[in-house]
């Protein structure tokens, strides 16, 4: 929590079959722990002593017998009621688990039930109430999930369905899960296509017939239906339909009277209908707020949920999606339309379903930018010599989902988010009218203050790191007025180990920057230490700030961002395994040896310049030819080591994280090769860079350094984590042009009048 004026923690004592409503805003974050007694959260049972971290959610804990509850955070609405329908709800449980008892006993199938009922009535809370129990009861139930407007277990616009295991119970997510299996319908409304909606509700109802067919255990435990709230029209034709379809038993129908009555006789006899009173603590929500959950929907499909300050384990929410670009004939895309009957060309009566509904290549335009596809499993599809049968999409499942972010119709290119790396899993996608923007936020109208936090820390960190630097400098400064036999090696001064001790610890504050804000944030803003840089040495050290000076730092600072924001992703996790297998890719020692040869053309340089200033003096015609190389061979050569050093950190930080993890990556040799790899690098970065300072102006040092060590680092995690093969055009264009505006920043930098370089030990200013 970020808020200083936080309120106090507050105790909540719940009396027996009461509960306590909380509403948490977009920004805020409310920690619950249960004190004592016994609570549940719809029907997840919350641990003693245990913190529950929520944010933008409308919930409600119960207690059967009475509990004690801490709340510490902002809650914007919080009461306690003691009107639930909780009684009714565990009385149906009990039934429906005898039944499955039963069924379990006869090796039949357990109880089928739909959750039925107008929009905001509560209908996936009663779904994921009646789940949890029977989870709770170590039973197996399938959850279907028939509403398009949310797609609690994927996208919106699906249906999908999967059996759950008590692994799936949460109190904080609505359920934990692996793949279910999905059909994409495309849509939020069943508004004129409601016809693809009942196909593909059939076969879904076919599918999951399949896999209850196949496990005892399963088909014991029964299904639990969750429907969209359009019950009217089209909507309560498909409700009749989803009810057959599934050979529903047991229908609840929470709190109208109309839809009781019209289902009771329109259902087959087999069914019953109940009527189940909603409660009074569900949420009504307004279109902005729906149409904000769809996006977050698909937010936390590609990229999971970020939990600030969560545990290292809850992390694992985060996921990395990646921007890959093809080429049209590299992909189909299909549209789903519902023609009317005078269109199919058949008299009525004649026309089904199937040949109302028709596959048609959807037109690769500029409108399709935004809109969510579903990536069609091969093996569903009928594609054989003759050609794609784009018919066959429409029974075939989703392997999985893309975000098309933009079609260029010049270069005949489409560029798609996708979920993970690799190829994708079949080249059909089919699109309806769903449509991802990224970026909308919850209209909280409240600061982000992660955000802030994140650059604020960031903005510390680097200015630490940069003063620190300009301590060195400032040792080297003293020491260079002091007679040759009372100078010592840097090493043995207080003032360098204060400065170094300086950048580790503003190191760390950038490192911890990334815990609140993406790295696409944080990187640029590292490029502060630039105009820190520029601040301390003309302010403190008393450095000639020229015109030059100045436009060179500018131009390097503004190629810094522009290769942060182009060229930085985040990263996916490895195992040692992995690594190796990275580490052999063609492109990984191709890189390899382009670095090997920098780094051997810039030492090159540093022992020549080293050896003519030595010998001939800073005067000489000699060292004149390595005047402007000598300061850059040491900037350069400490900026790409350090970037190697931030290969072999990520390199450890994922063998750690991993460890951590309990799968222990220190049982290889080769893991203790990257730690002493990392020892070395960063131990060689140091060293070259206290070498650069202590003999020349660290207002020409400092930029020339962070502008190698920015891009090494870009470029190594690009190569290292592949991100290169999904760069979009954008990136492509924009990084490397970032990397010319920093050598134009560099070669404008190099016109600086630094002072000799002293041929022993430092160079002579003014302290
Ligand atoms: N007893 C309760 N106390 C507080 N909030 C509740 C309670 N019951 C439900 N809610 C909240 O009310 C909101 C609407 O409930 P729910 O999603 O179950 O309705 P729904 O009928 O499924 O909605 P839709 O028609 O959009 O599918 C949800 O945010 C839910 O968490």
């Amino acid at each position: 929590m970020n808020s200083a004026d936080e309120p106090a923690p507050e105790r909540i004592f719940l009396k027996p079959n009461c509960e306590f409503r909380f509403e948490v805003q977009g920004g805020d974050d409310v920690l619950i722990r249960l004190k004592s007694g016994t609570a549940e959260l719809f029907g997840a049972e919350l641990a003693k002593e245990r913190d529950y971290r929520f944010r933008k959610c409308q919930l409600a804990i119960f207690t059967w017998h009475g509990c004690e509850l801490l709340v510490t955070g902002k809650c914007s609405v919080s009461y306690t009621s003691d009107e639930t329908p909780m009684a009714s709800i565990v009385n149906i449980h009990t039934q429906l688990d005898r039944i499955r008892n039963d069924a379990w006993h006869a090796k039949g199938a357990g109880p089928r039930v739909l959750i039925t009922g107008p929009t905001d009535s509560g209908k996936s809370t009663v779904t994921r109430i009646l789940l949890n129990y029977a989870l709770r009861m170590g039973r197996k139930p399938t959850f279907v999930d028939l509403d398009v407007a949310h797609g609690l277990l994927s996208v919106p616009g699906t249906i999908a369905a999967t059996p759950l295991e008590t692994n799936c119970m949460s109190v904080e997510e609505e359920f934990v899960l692996t793949a279910p299996l999905a059909y994409f319908f495309g849509h939020t409304t069943l508004k004129d296509i409601s016809e693809l909606y009942k196909f593909q509700a059939s076969e879904l109802a076919k599918r999951v017939d399949q896999r209850l067919a196949n496990d005892a255990e399963v088909n014991a435990a029964g299904i639990i239906v969750n429907t969209s709230g359009s019950i009217d029209n089209e909507g309560y034709q498909a409700l009749v339909h989803c009810i057959q379809a599934f050979r529903i038993d047991l229908v609840i129908v929470l709190g109208q009277d109309r839809l009781y009555s019209e289902l009771t006789s329109a259902v087959p006899p087999t069914t019953s209908v109940i009527k189940l009173p909603r409660s009074d603590g569900v949420v009504q929500r307004s279109n902005q707020l729906r149409h904000q959950l769809r996006m977050d929907g698909c937010h936390s499909y590609f990229y999971g949920k970020k939990i600030p300050n969560a545990a290292p384990m809850q992390s694992l929410y985060e996921y990395s999606p990646h921007v890959v670009e093809l080429s049209f004939d590299d992909i189909n895309i299909f549209r789903v339309h519902d023609l009317s009957v005078s269109d199919v060309m058949l008299p009525v009566g004649q026309v089904d379903d199937l040949q109302r509904l028709r596959v048609l290549p959807a037109e690769k335009t500029g409108d399709l930018a935004h809109c969510i596809a579903a990536v069609i499993h091969k093996s569903s599809v009928k594609d054989d010599d003759i050609g794609l049968d784009p018919q066959s999409l429409l029974g075939a499942s989703a392997a999985g989902f893309v975000q098309i972010k933009a079609v260029n119709v010049q270069t005949s290119k489409i560029t798609l988010l996708v979920p993970c790396h690799g190829p994708l899993p079949s080249k059909n996608l089919v699109v309806g009218s769903l449509k991802f923007m990224e970026g909308t936020k919850m209209p909280t109208g409240l600061p982000n203050y992660d955000l802030a936090t994140g650059i604020v820390v960031c903005l510390l960190g680097t200015t630490l790191s940069n003063f620190g630097l300009n301590i060195q400098k400032y040792s080297f400064t003293l020491q260079a007025h002091l007679p040759d036999a009372e100078r010592r090696p840097y090493t043995a001064l207080w003032q360098w180990w204060l400065g170094l001790s300086c950048v580790v610890v503003g190191s760390i504050g950038d490192f911890a920057a990334l815990s609140f804000a993406a790295q696409s944030v944080i990187m640029p803003v590292g490029s502060f230490t630039l105009v820190a840089n520029l601040f301390f040495a003309h302010f403190w050290l008393k450095e000639r700030l020229t015109r030059n000076d100045l436009v060179g730092t500018v131009c390097i600072c503004v190629g810094a961002v522009v290769v942060c924001i182009f060229g930085a992703h985040e990263s996916t996790s490895y195992t040692l395994d992995e690594l190796i297998a990275l580490y052999q890719r063609w492109d990984m020692v191709f890189y390899a040896v382009f670095i090997a040869a920098v780094l051997a053309a810039f030492t090159l340089l540093n022992v020549r310049s080293e050896a003519a200033l030595q010998t001939h003096g800073a005067d000489s015609t000699e060292y004149a030819v390595y005047r402007k190389w000598h300061p850059l061979s040491y900037a350069a050569l400490s900026g790409v080591v350090g970037a190697q050093s931030v290969m072999f950190a990520k390199s450890t930080g994922e063998l750690i994280k991993q460890t951590l993890g309990g799968r222990n990556q220190f049982t290889h040799g080769l893991s203790f090769v990257l730690l002493a790899a990392l020892v070395v690098t960063i131990t060689t970065q140091t060293h070259l860079l206290a070498m650069g300072l202590k003999h020349f102006d660290s207002l020409y040092i400092v930029p020339v350094f962070t502008c190698f060590f920015i891009t090494f680092s870009v470029l190594g995690g690009a190569v290292y984590f592949e991100e290169f093969k999904s760069y979009s055009v954008a990136q492509a264009v924009c990084f490397p042009l970032g990397v010319l505006v920093t050598i134009g920043g560099i070669s404008i930098l190099a016109r600086r009048e630094m002072r000799q370089p002293a041929a022993k030990g430092y160079l002579l200013i003014a302290p």
